[in-house]
């Protein structure tokens, strides 16, 4: 297996894509400490990953409060006895025309999709040097970091940021043997979408399920993406197949966006 006896850690492991990674990324051999702000959801995650066969620890935590991430991280260590990969994943959605968005708005999904991230990737390159080890961080990005998204602008300024830091911090810590990748699906059907297309029923009228159905009409392989999608990228991006790329903010979108 190709991580086996590793321990890594997913943030946003409550539902959605943070669950099918940390449930793949066990299928995969590894220990998974699971980061939500949801302490009943990560219960139910870890009882699945230990159904696996596999360790599972829990911890909650904000990610946007930098202590919290690096509590976090050193728990995993004390508890699962190692510490070798970082998934980057919560992340909030907005929709919100930008003629209406107000500075709290802004400040809080920065806060969480940005901060956050900056505190996982910090975090985790400290907590590498300090084990004198090297180490994978990999990002929640979007298609929404590749091209500016309607209604979703907000939103895809904290994606773009994403992979900046990605870039960033692959350049900053290649040194040391650690990459730093990003993973970008596109309309996965999770809580987030959910969220996302009431708010365009709410600002546009649009009938509930319209939104969701359009996009998902645009896709050229021709359905919507699952947690599992997304996953298989993140699997590749733990393991040691990919030890040769690092910067780099990977499509996963079942053909949305072209780069
Ligand atoms: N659903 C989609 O179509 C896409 C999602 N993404 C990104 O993938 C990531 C996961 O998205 P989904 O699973 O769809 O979202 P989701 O909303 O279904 O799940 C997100 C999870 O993150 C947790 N979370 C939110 N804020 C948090 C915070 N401050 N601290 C700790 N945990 C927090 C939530 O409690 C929840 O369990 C996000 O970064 C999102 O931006 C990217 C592209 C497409
Ligand atoms: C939620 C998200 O990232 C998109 C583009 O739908």
């Amino acid at each position: 297996m190709a991580i086996e006896n590793k321990v890594a850690l997913v943030t946003g492991a409550g539902q959605g894509i943070g669950r099918g990674i940390a449930l793949r990324l066990a299928k995969d051999g590894a220990a998974i400490m699971l980061v939500d702000m949801k302490a009943e959801a990560l219960d139910a995650v870890a009882a699945e990953v230990r159904a696996l066969g596999r360790k599972a620890a829990t911890f909650v935590a904000d990610i946007s409060d930098r202590e919290q991430v690096y509590a976090a991280i050193a728990q995993a260590e004390r508890e699962l006895g190692g510490f070798d990969i970082i998934v980057n994943n919560a992340g909030i959605a907005q929709v919100q025309p930008l003629s209406d968005v107000t500075p709290q708005e802004v400040d809080r999904i920065m806060r969480i999709n940005v901060q956050g991230t900056l505190w996982g990737i910090q975090a985790a390159a400290k907590k590498f040097e300090e084990r004198k080890q090297k180490g994978k961080i990999i990002n929640a990005c979007s298609i929404a970091g590749h091209d500016g998204f309607a209604m979703l602008g907000i939103y895809s300024a904290t994606k773009f940021a994403v992979r900046a830091l990605t870039q960033a911090a692959a350049k900053e810590y290649a040194s040391r043997g650690i990459t730093v990748n990003a993973y970008c699906p596109g309309i996965v059907g999770t809580g987030m979408w959910t969220e996302i297309d009431q708010r365009f029923a709410e600002i546009t009228g649009a009938p509930v399920g319209e939104t969701y159905k359009k996009y998902v009409e645009g896709i050229a392989l021709g359905r919507a993406e699952t947690p599992d999608d997304v996953a298989s990228l993140v699997s590749y991006l733990a393991g040691p197949d990919s030890d040769y790329i690092t910067g780099q903010s990977i499509l996963i979108d079942g053909g949305i966006v072209y780069r």
